[in-house]
């Protein structure tokens, strides 16, 4: 049964281990201009980054150990690399009262609760740099009133029952960087034709927020918004149908079909570095 007020006490006390990138993102969107931020336990690696954000907010400390935040949060979120786990996990207590959230890619629920040898509810999840703004949805799996509520602080929590669609989204959450890569990539076309490299960064930035911008506008599809965008015959028609044509995009699907085939394998032969 859920315990609303149980739930809202074990997010004011949250240990994370593992204070890395997505750690720092997460501390920074609790706390940052937050008048009643909830207690932080980190754990003492990465030490650099805890040390930091334990100087920057009060009620962030770094514990002794990974044990020690534990007993002292009520929400564990793991945040260590998914290479890192066989270190950072086997001979930790974890009391059945406890909620662990974790954010291992690729790692099953069953393989978490396993390792931990605990009976405290496991939560998946895929919290993503902009929960540093509290503007990002995190995919939970399954659904907990306590991760929700996490996630809820830090722009939504977009829960789902079963793990194999969660998986389709945190293939989906792999695709982010390429996005980038592909604006560098024009960015460098465009300095290689002469046009300096500032202004071409300028421009594309400039030109790809709007692009983002209309994707707010639910009502509109995305062949909509295709077909909006360009003009019969025109430019965009040409690059999409000669540069994004059914070998590019089957070259896309084939990628995210290995990925989705690796994450769901739960990294089960991943015992070094990915
Ligand atoms: N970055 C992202 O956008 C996203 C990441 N994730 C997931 O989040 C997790 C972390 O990723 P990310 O933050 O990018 O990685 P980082 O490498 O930045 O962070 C991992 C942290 O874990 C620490 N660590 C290593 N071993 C241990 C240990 N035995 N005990 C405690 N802490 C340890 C490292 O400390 P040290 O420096 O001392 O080695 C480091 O600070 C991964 O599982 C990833 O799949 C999920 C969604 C998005
Ligand atoms: O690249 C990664 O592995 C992580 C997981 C999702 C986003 N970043």
């Amino acid at each position: 049964m859920v315990n609303r007020a149980k739930d809202t006490a074990v997010t004011e006390r949250i240990g994370i281990i593992g204070v890395g990138e997505i750690a720092r993102a997460m501390v920074e969107g609790l706390c940052e201009g937050n008048e009643a931020p909830p207690e932080i336990f980190l754990s003492p690696r990465g030490a650099d980054t805890a040390a930091e954000l334990a100087a920057r907010y009060p009620t962030a400390r770094v514990c002794s150990g990974n044990q020690d935040v534990i007993d002292r949060a009520g929400l564990i979120v793991i945040a260590v690399r998914p290479d890192q786990r066989a270190e950072a996990l086997p001979g930790l207590t974890v009391p059945a009262d406890r909620v662990v959230v974790s954010v291992l890619a690729g790692v099953a629920i069953d393989e978490v609760r396993r390792t931990l040898g605990t009976e405290a509810p496991v939560v998946r999840a895929i919290p993503l740099p902009a929960v540093r703004s509290r503007t990002s949805v995190t995919v939970i799996c399954p659904d907990h009133p306590a991760a929700a509520a996490l996630f809820g602080t830090l722009g939504g929590a977009l829960p789902l029952a079963d793990e194999a669609s969660f998986n389709v989204f945190s293939a989906l959450t792999g695709t982010i960087t390429s996005h980038y890569q592909y604006l560098a990539t024009l960015t460098e076309w465009a300095t290689g034709h002469g046009v300096p490299a500032e202004t071409a960064d300028q421009y594309l930035r400039s030109l790809f927020q709007d692009v983002g911008r209309s994707l707010g506008d639910g009502s509109r599809p995305l062949p909509r918004l295709v077909a909006d965008h360009e003009t019969p015959n025109g430019s965009n028609e040409r690059i999409r149908t000669t540069w994004f044509d059914e070998k590019n995009a089957g070259a896309l699907r084939e990628a995210l079909d290995g990925l989705l085939a690796h994450l769901a394998g739960s990294r089960a032969a991943d015992v070094g570095p990915s």
